[in-house]
């Protein structure tokens, strides 16, 4: 966009204050004062580090559903990053008006109100800890960098294994806990309501539930919380269902933990539920929504087991401070508890390996 516009001001047109076609109100400053103007006062940024998949699927919904005024790309391809930011500009008479930019230096961002942290691509390595440890490499690079540039900033941890990685966000910015969250299972009860939705005929957003744990094969469907337009399904079945199955929900459970892996499997990547997901927690915290989402924070107190400072999903209220609560009394039978301790144990194994 840069080439256009220069050849427009040869043309006599000014960007900054739109000469031609208006005139100045004297009273407001040219633009760039007005955006140093409004950025303390209600200008919105968002960065999205890794536009890749998930962060062009997380940019383009967050874009479309007008949460931001501004949306800075980072990605380690000049080209690739330059080459989304220009579709997107290219997209602005159809959408609000948002500012997009786009860069390679993390170090560049400055002042965003939220980053969303989706670097980089989960690659096979020769163990889980392999990549894990290659992964948090990466994010030492980029968190301090982030924090830094954007000290206010809130901070959403996408990349896997996402209960870790937002562990060593927290430990590498330096922010308190209640600004760092990891997407968590908030996508994985969206895959329950969407099957569930699609066996009984009802919109997915008629259907509540909830999962908690770990995101990924661990998750925990907290069975307690499916509704249908409100009315408990466990005690539906356990009325008209004589004998009712609890491997039948294990069945469901698995179905909808291994959706991610059934979408990779075809496609390669999973890109677009992620996206809205996400899309959703910015619209939250941005707007202050203070709506309740399963995302990975800090557990510890609230998870019942005496460890540690992992980052495990729990229902919590978002809203413009980040993470406003977290679920005080989960309904959990023994079996579950042991599951979200044995979970809060093995991802605090990891996370001490890492010594962050
Ligand atoms: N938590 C969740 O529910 C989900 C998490 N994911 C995770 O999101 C992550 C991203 O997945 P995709 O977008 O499919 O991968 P991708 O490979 O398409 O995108 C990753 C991007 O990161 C960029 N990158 C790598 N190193 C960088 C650096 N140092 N600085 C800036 N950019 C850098 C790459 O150039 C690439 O464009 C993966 O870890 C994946 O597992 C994906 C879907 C759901
Ligand atoms: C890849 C992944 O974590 C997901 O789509 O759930």
């Amino acid at each position: 966009m840069k080439k256009e516009a220069s050849s427009l001001s040869e043309l006599g047109f000014d960007a900054d204050t739109g000469a031609g076609f208006f005139r100045q109100v004297p009273s407001c400053g040219r633009d760039g004062e007005l955006t140093t103007l409004r950025r303390t006062e209600r200008l919105t940024k968002v960065s999205v580090i890794g536009a890749g998949n998930v962060g062009m699927a997380i940019a383009q919904t967050i874009l479309t559903q007008g949460l931001t005024d501004e949306i800075a790309l980072v990605d380690a391809e000049a080209d690739r990053v330059r080459g989304e930011m220009l579709d997107l500009q290219h997209a602005a008479a159809f959408l609000p008006r948002v500012r997009i930019a786009a860069g390679t230096d993390v170090l560049g961002l400055r002042a965003s109100d939220l980053a969303i942290i989706t670097v980089p691509r989960e690659r096979p390595a020769a163990s889980r800890m392999g990549q894990l440890r290659r992964n948090v490499a990466l994010l030492r690079e980029v968190v301090p960098a982030v924090a830094k540039g954007s000290p206010e900033s809130l901070l959403v941890v996408v990349s896997n294994p996402v209960d870790v990685l937002a562990y060593a966000a927290w430990k590498l910015s330096g922010f308190p806990s209640s600004r760092v969250i990891g997407s968590g299972t908030d996508l994985d009860p969206a895959r329950l309501r969407c099957l569930l939705a699609e066996h009984l005929g009802v919109g997915a957003q008629d259907v509540q539930a909830y999962m908690v744990g770990e995101h990924g094969d661990g998750a925990l469907a907290l069975w307690s919380s499916v509704r249908v337009g409100g009315m408990p399904v466990l005690s539906y079945l356990q009325k008209t269902h004589s004998s009712f199955d609890a491997e039948a929900l294990e069945g469901i459970r698995r179905a909808v933990v291994g959706g991610a892996r059934e979408v990779i499997g075809l496609k390669g990547y999973t890109s677009w539920a992620i996206g809205y997901s996400v899309a959703g927690l910015a619209r939250s915290l941005l707007r202050d929504q203070r709506r309740v989402h399963s995302v990975s924070v800090l557990a510890k107190g609230f998870v019942p087991s005496d460890v540690h400072e992992v980052f495990l999903s729990l229902p919590a209220r978002l809203g413009r401070r980040g993470v406003l609560g977290v679920a005080a009394e989960l309904e959990l039978t023994g079996d579950e508890e042991m599951t979200l301790r044995r979970s809060a144990e093995t991802l605090w194994g990891y996370c001490q390996e890492l010594e962050l």
